[in-house]
């Protein structure tokens, strides 16, 4: 049987085939989708139209990829998205504006009235065990309510982008633990709505939410109309898909506690399963539920390859030059340290920070400098993350890496070094996709009853590491990351207090 997995990510969506019973993907697409320019800073946008525009254009592609025989084969579709996008749907299922995106940062002012309103910091991490912060979703619904009253007006339906791309694909409204665990309007500890986040924005928001259905209840079947388009057999399963993360921790095997992953995408995310919900009496670490019926504490930088594309921008560099040019210079790149907040930042929870370059010289101010001062500052703020995790009680082993990122050599050495941990990239680098495909192959199976196949066994069978991209962390550097992890932590804290 065919499983297909999507991933509608930030920039753009990317879709696999999975052939089961070889245990391969056999087809992949992609296509990219774009922010709305020009918005003032903050608002970070998407048309919800876009991606499903590029979700149709990739199953077309894989369908033409697929061939005759193979497409009669296909067997269920599994969708992952980025997390926390504000999808808002009026009575008939239209999109009401734009959707505001996880990089959103224009919401501080909404998340310190929900705040107070729960009873402050402690009383929220008691109650939901998830701060409100500007990326997640909650804020995102007051905004509309107070700065947007007509377009609230009209709201009966609330969706999250993989969430709208189900509905698009079956017509179901529907919404499962993982994904929704990233709105802050869930008590994750109890995997259910809370109904005191929910009033504190509106006492009707329930009405606008789909019931929670537990991740291996399908979502639907796939429309006839689209199944006819792409010749795929009628009665595909479309399995209830999840958040980017949650998908990628089945894609890269992180199904049962001891795995640890880290995705660089848009975003920088380090995450490990969990049989127990994991929650950071701080709030740096988002105490989020999985796609499979556990817990996937997770740490959240905004700033990873926006950051090393700025710096291509600036250049003319394509990838491999840009790692060229990092190559070039020292270690530490001689004393030139980048904090990376140049979208804002969520761990440290800093929205309306900006980036900062400090210890330019004759010496440093130069492309070679400025590539590895980039990858180092980015890497070393994710660093500061994954000192929390541990801190948390994770200990990773290994970190397995999946998204864009991911592909760089270069870049996966400076990772094993900076986080002191070996490192190593999946045969398969879309693991969102293929977690997706595989969510759904397992769903298909627990529907099958008798025939039920573990998500352990099936991620056992198809998800494998290349070990050509392990590296292993080099103790020349190590020692040097460790004093530059430190200058840069305390710079931080003494640009922005907190
Ligand atoms: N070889 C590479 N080296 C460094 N970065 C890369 C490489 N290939 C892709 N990328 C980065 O990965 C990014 C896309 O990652 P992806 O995980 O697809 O993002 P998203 O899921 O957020 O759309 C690109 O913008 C690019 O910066
Ligand atoms: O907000 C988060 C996680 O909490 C992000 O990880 C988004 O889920 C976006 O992911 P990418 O597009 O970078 O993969």
């Amino acid at each position: 049987m065919i499983h297909i997995g999507i991933d509608s990510g930030t920039q753009s969506t990317k879709a696999v085939a999975l052939d089961l019973e070889r245990g391969q993907v056999v087809a992949s697409a992609r296509a990219p989708h774009a922010l709305i320019p020009g918005l003032p800073p903050g608002h970070m946008e998407q048309h919800p139209r876009n991606w499903t525009i590029a979700l149709d254009a990739t199953l077309a592609e894989l369908a033409a990829r697929l061939g005759p025989a193979r497409r009669r084969r296909v067997r269920s579709i599994g969708v992952s998205g980025q997390q926390h996008g504000f999808v808002p749907l009026d009575e008939e299922g239209r999109v009401i504006r734009p959707a505001k995106l996880w990089c959103d940062t224009s919401t501080t002012a909404e998340c310190a009235l929900l705040t107070k309103k729960l009873g402050g910091e402690k009383a929220v991490l008691r109650k939901t065990g998830v701060p409100f912060l500007p990326g997640y979703t909650a804020p995102k619904i007051l905004w509309l309510k107070r700065r947007e009253p007509a377009n609230y007006r009209r709201l009966r339906h609330v969706l999250l982008p993989h969430d709208y791309l189900n509905f698009h694909l079956t017509g179901t409204y529907f919404m499962e633990p993982g994904d929704a665990s990233g709105t802050a309007l869930m008590d994750i500890r109890r995997r259910a709505w809370s109904r005191e986040a929910l009033q504190a924005i509106d006492k009707n928001l329930e009405n606008f939410l789909p019931p929670l259905s537990p991740s291996d209840v399908p979502a639907g079947t796939l429309l006839p109309a689209h199944a006819r388009r792409l010749g795929f057999p009628e009665n595909v399963t479309v399995s209830a898909g999840g958040g980017d993360n949650m998908m990628g921790a089945v894609g890269t095997g992180n199904v049962s506690p001891g795995v640890v992953t880290a995705s660089l995408g848009t975003s920088g995310t380090i995450f490990a399963h969990a049989g127990r919900p994991v929650v950071d009496p701080r709030g740096e670490i988002a105490a989020f539920c999985s796609s499979d019926g556990g817990w996937l504490p997770l740490l959240c930088t905004m700033n990873v390859t926006t950051v090393t594309e700025q710096i291509r921008a600036l250049f003319k560099q394509d990838v491999r030059a840009l790692d060229r040019a990092a190559a070039g210079a020292p270690a530490g790149s001689a004393g030139l340290l980048m904090l990376p907040y140049l979208a804002g930042e969520r761990t440290p929870n800093l929205p309306h920070a900006t980036g900062v370059l400090y210890g330019l010289s004759l010496a440093t101010l130069n492309p070679a400098y400025l590539a590895r001062a980039a990858m180092e500052g980015v890497t070393l703020n994710l660093n500061h993350g994954l000192r929390r995790l541990m801190a948390l009680g994770i200990r990773p082993r290994e970190i397995r890496l999946t998204g864009g990122g991911a592909k760089s050599g270069f870049w996966r050495q400076l990772m094993a070094d900076i986080f002191d941990v070996p490192v190593v990239a999946m045969k398969e680098d879309e693991g969102a996709a293929l977690g997706a495909a595989l969510q759904s192959a397992w769903c298909v199976s627990r529907q099958q009853g008798a025939k039920e196949t573990s998500l352990a066994e099936l991620t056992g069978r198809c998800v494998k590491l290349d070990e050509r991209t392990r590296a292993e962390p080099d103790r020349k550097n190590t020692a040097l990351y460790q004093e530059l992890q430190a200058r840069h932590d305390a710079l931080s804290q003494t640009l922005w207090p907190r």
